[in-house]
């Protein structure tokens, strides 16, 4: 469902051209489940941003669902994101003057709001433990209420795929163990691809796959090579 070929992706800073990524070939089936674990800087977040289109590669082709993703300019990308991906940010991303209902209502649109085929957005709320804080908003809730209600936003529309950027990063090990069941349970029983970004290994070893960026980055293997001549 998700395939790079040839992708790179460079940053200029301060007049520098500096690569991140690049891979040669990489590929995601429909109804994966996949941790992406790596070092700090090594171009994990860059490479959910390729992924979700809200960044574009320097060169190479990203196809997603059939689709030429990297060949899409930004409104297409944007409004192919909306329909076909749930984006879980590491910092939620909710809008404070909204409740919890009213944030997740703006996932769905036209004819979907209000209901998606799984239930309405109340049955959502219960099914994540949230039954009585709809009309909370997310400085009333606590961060992993507030990550509770970042899920249901990312999933309610039922998208092919989902992405999640640090989703318990910043939640002690009980709460980060209950959001890692509650993503897999979410996405498990549907044909849900599922890619998490983490440091968290315990949540890591939950997945019946983990890739190392190093993997899958060409440039990272080379650099992870020298760090193992250099040990
Ligand atoms: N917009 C940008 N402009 C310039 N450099 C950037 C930009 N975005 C990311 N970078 C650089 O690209 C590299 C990879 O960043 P990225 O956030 O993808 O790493 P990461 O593996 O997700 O790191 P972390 O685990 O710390 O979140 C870093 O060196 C970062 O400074």
């Amino acid at each position: 469902m998700l395939e790079f070929r040839e992708v790179r992706k460079q940053f200029q800073v301060a007049g520098k051209t500096i690569p991140i990524l690049d891979i040669p070939e990489w590929n995601v089936n429909q109804g994966d489940k996949i941790a992406i674990t790596g070092p700090s800087g090594s171009g994990k977040s860059t490479l959910l941003h390729l992924i979700s289109g809200i960044m574009k590669p320097d060169s190479g082709v990203i196809t997603l669902g059939g689709e030429r993703l990297s060949e899409m300019n930004e409104p297409a990308r944007d409004s192919y994101r909306s329909a076909h991906i749930g984006y879980i940010m590491q910092d939620f991303y909710l809008i404070p003057s909204l409740t919890a209902k009213e944030n997740i209502e703006m996932a769905l649109s036209g004819a979907a709001k209000g209901k998606s085929r799984r239930g309405s957005v109340d049955e959502w709320l219960e099914r994540v433990g949230l039954k009585d804080r709809g009309a909370h908003k997310p400085a009333q809730l606590s961060r992993g209420q507030q990550q509770r209600v970042a899920i249901v936003r990312a999933l309610i529309h039922e998208p092919e795929l989902v992405l999640a950027d640090e989703p318990t990063g910043s939640l002690d090990w009980e709460t980060a163990d209950e959001i890692g069941n509650l993503l897999l349970e979410l996405c498990g029983s549907h044909k849900q691809t599922l890619l998490v970004v983490t440091h968290d290994l315990n949540m890591a070893e939950r997945f019946p796959a983990t890739q190392h960026i190093h993997q899958i980055n060409r440039m990272n293997r080379t650099l992870q090579v020298q760090e193992d001549v250099a040990i």
